[in-house]
């Protein structure tokens, strides 16, 4: 049986004034329908450009995506991508970003009353019911990103595309939003493809994680099954060896194996590998 979401020995190379520059080669991931994948490697070897293919924003020079065994060119309302900076309209309210990617999806299937009740029914899931009136600028960052996340559920998208959507937030805001996915993916049984550089965040939320290797020409290195019971409870998984031991998997594939090439002082500090490691790490 074909999987739902294929991506399929995608390559990509990009020309640079220094010549062709190959970022990804042959990467192979299928993705079942309700599972939550995370894709985690160092600073620069090509997550967001993986995430970027799949939503049809660039086109792999090798290989292709399929989603329900059609072949992804463009960009299109089945996948939402959630980005690390907000991308709200700053001079709509917090309902009106919603209600326009609802209008725009739903405009021909759905009533009035019924795209006004379902913009609430989204911003009501991520517990932004109560600002439907404030603009961007008047809430913190973290409910910003709530608002993105339920534009982006509210189209209801096949894939939702996550790229480091809560990289910019605070550690206990960071720790809510998580709290709020798995809490709505439990509910909504959406397929997700997440970035992070989060290593607790990835064991937390998802069924697969995918270590990439280093650029250039990176690749898939190593998936790992994350077979933990859902619900899943971070207190709960604070006592669990079987966490700990997923954790130290990852960190160990990022530390020992892929390690860059280069040391981090003699690398400007944007291409620096940026691990984050919770307290008990
Ligand atoms: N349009 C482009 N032209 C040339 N090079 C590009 C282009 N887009 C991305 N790259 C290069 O591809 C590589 C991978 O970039 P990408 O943003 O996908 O990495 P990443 O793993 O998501 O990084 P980070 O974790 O820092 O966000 C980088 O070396 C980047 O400079």
């Amino acid at each position: 049986m074909s999987a739902y979401l294929s991506i399929d020995r995608v390559g990509i190379t990009f020309p640079t004034p220094k010549g062709p520059l190959e970022v990804l080669k042959d990467i192979k991931l299928d993705i079942a329908q309700g599972e939550v994948v995370s894709l985690i490697g160092h600073s620069g070897c090509g997550k967001s450009t993986v995430l970027n293919i799949v939503a049809g924003l660039l086109e792999a020079s090798t290989g292709g995506v399929l989603l329900e065994e059609r072949e992804v060119k463009s960009p299109g309302p089945d996948r939402a991508v959630v980005f690390q900076q907000h991308s709200l309209l700053p001079w709509l309210s917090v309902y009106d970003n919603v209600r326009l990617a609802v209008d725009q999806v739903f405009g021909r299937r759905k009533t009035r009353k019924e795209r006004h009740e379902w913009t609430l029914h989204n911003l009501d899931l991520v517990h932004m019911g109560h600002a439907l009136e404030r603009r961007p600028s008047e809430i913190s960052g973290g409910m910003k990103q709530r608002v993105g996340i339920a534009r982006a559920l509210a189209m209801e998208p096949k894939v939702l595309l996550m790229d480091e959507p809560f990289g910019a937030l605070d550690s206990l805001t960071r720790t809510h939003m998580q709290d709020s996915l798995l809490e709505i993916q439990a509910r909504l049984n959406n397929t997700v493809i997440l970035i992070t550089h989060d290593v607790d965040e990835a064991v937390l939320l998802s069924d697969r994680i995918v270590m990439m290797t280093n650029g250039p020409s990176a690749t898939v290195g190593r998936i790992l099954d994350v077979d933990l019971l859902r619900p899943r409870d971070r207190l709960a998984l604070a006592e669990d060896p079987t966490y700990h031991h997923y954790r130290a998997e990852v960190v160990k594939f990022l530390h020992e194996r892929h390690a860059p090439a280069v040391t981090q002082s003699a690398r400007p500090a944007r291409e620096r590998p940026t691990l984050r490691l919770a307290a008990n790490g």
